[in-house]
């Protein structure tokens, strides 16, 4: 069964995983990938395939919380911006508390992204 990662970013940080996904294709063409709405329109111009769920102001980060706390994720890479504000902050702190409730990995900067998306997908490809 393939894993589940999830791709979130905020706006100021789109190009960064739109640059992370294609410096990770190779790995993540074995994965399946689901995204917020926005974040997932960018990451699909590599040619990945892309679930999209919501825009995360319009409930996104919440549903991908609510598949890790169901356990339907095995990773997460949230490149969020430091500099900017968000209407959603509450559902984003509430995908943050849900990661460390249920221990489901996450990342937020490309560093360790990077270990994430090697360490789940890596022992997958030949
Ligand atoms: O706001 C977001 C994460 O908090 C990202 O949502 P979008 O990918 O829809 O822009």
């Amino acid at each position: 069964m393939k894993k589940t990662i999830a791709l979130i970013a905020h706006d100021g940080k789109k190009p960064e995983m739109v640059a992370f996904v294609k410096d990770h294709q190779d790995l993540l063409e074995h994965a399946h990938i689901i995204a917020t709405g926005t974040t997932g329109s960018y990451v699909r111009q590599t040619g990945l395939p892309v679930e999209l769920k919501l825009s995360g102001p319009m409930g996104g980060d919440a549903q991908i919380a609510a598949l890790a706390a169901e356990g339907k994720v095995d990773g997460i890479i949230f490149f969020r911006d430091p500099l900017g504000k968000h209407a959603h902050e509450p559902d984003i702190q509430m995908l943050m508390r849900v990661c460390d409730l249920y221990n489901v990995p996450l990342a937020t900067n490309p560093a360790t992204g990077s270990l994430i998306i090697e360490g789940l997908l890596e022992d997958l490809v030949d």
